[in-house]
């Protein structure tokens, strides 16, 4: 569904990320994995283009669903690529309004439809049942891993197609982290995720597809199995060999 040709970038004159050919899965978990400072969160962002945002550049095509995402409005594509970050953002409103006034901005006004999408994002999340007495009070009180659970409820309700996810859990406690793995687990299928993560333990635990990256190069992308029983490249081999 999301297939990246070629694709190669960078910040200024500096090219990061070279000649980068793979397809993403639909309805299944990707897990981008490689050592600090080998471009993983870089090719995250080019997915969504906020690399341009950043100052950065981009070469090749990204084909969403047969369409090249330089046709699709900046708006239109978050929605259907949704992101969740490595800080938890919570906005300095109540819980509810976290999910709501994201609503309102996608033109769904009328209360008693704001309330049900809200109520089903906060469980998808794994989040409704710790929080539902308490909708109304500010979500700066809530806790590092909730804010995340609550970020990522705030993605799933203008309903993407794909969430990035980068390094969400790396903020987070073991509970929290579960909470989190079990949501992507359990969510997949209905949504595809792209995980960018450090923590090759967690890629083994939750990833269909692994995509290794080695100084802004794809050396593996392959099924989960295949990648920890028999990588292919020396640097993936290195790495697992000290997991
Ligand atoms: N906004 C930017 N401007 C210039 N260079 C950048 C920018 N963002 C990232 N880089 C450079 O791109 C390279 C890849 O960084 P990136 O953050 O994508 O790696 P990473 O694999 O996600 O690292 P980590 O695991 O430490 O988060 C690094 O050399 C970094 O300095």
């Amino acid at each position: 569904m999301l297939t990246i040709e070629q694709i190669s970038c960078g910040f200024g004159r500096q090219e990061i990320l070279h000649d980068i050919s793979l397809t993403i899965p639909e309805g299944k978990i990707t897990a981008i994995v490689g050592q600090s400072g080998c471009g993983k969160t870089t090719f995250l962002k080019t997915l969504n283009r906020m690399i341009e945002e950043e100052g950065g550049f981009y070469k090749g095509k990204i084909i969403l669903d047969g369409e090249d995402i330089k046709g699709l409005s900046t708006e239109v594509l978050r929605t259907r690529i949704g992101m969740v970050f490595q800080q938890p953002i919570a906005f300095p409103y109540s819980i509810e309004k976290n999910l709501s006034y994201v609503l309102k901005y996608h033109g769904i006004r009328e209360a008693g439809e704001i309330e049900r999408i809200t109520r089903e994002c906060l469980q998808k999340a794994r989040l409704y049942d710790e929080i539902k007495d308490q909708l109304k009070k500010s979500a700066k009180k809530l806790s590092g891993g909730q804010k995340q659970r609550l970020a990522i409820a705030r993605s799933l309700c203008v309903n993407p197609e794909i969430l990035l996810l980068d390094e969400p859990c790396s903020a987070l406690d073991m509970k929290n982290t579960i909470a989190i793995e079990e949501t992507l687990l359990e969510l997949k299928g209905k949504y595809t995720f792209v995980i960018v993560t450090h923590n090759l333990a967690q890629a083994k635990r939750i990833a269909d597809q692994i995509i290794f990256m080695d100084q802004g190069r794809v050396l593996e992308v392959t099924d989960t199995k295949t990648f920890f029983e028999h990588p292919s490249s020396e640097p993936a081999r290195e790495q697992i060999q000290y997991m």
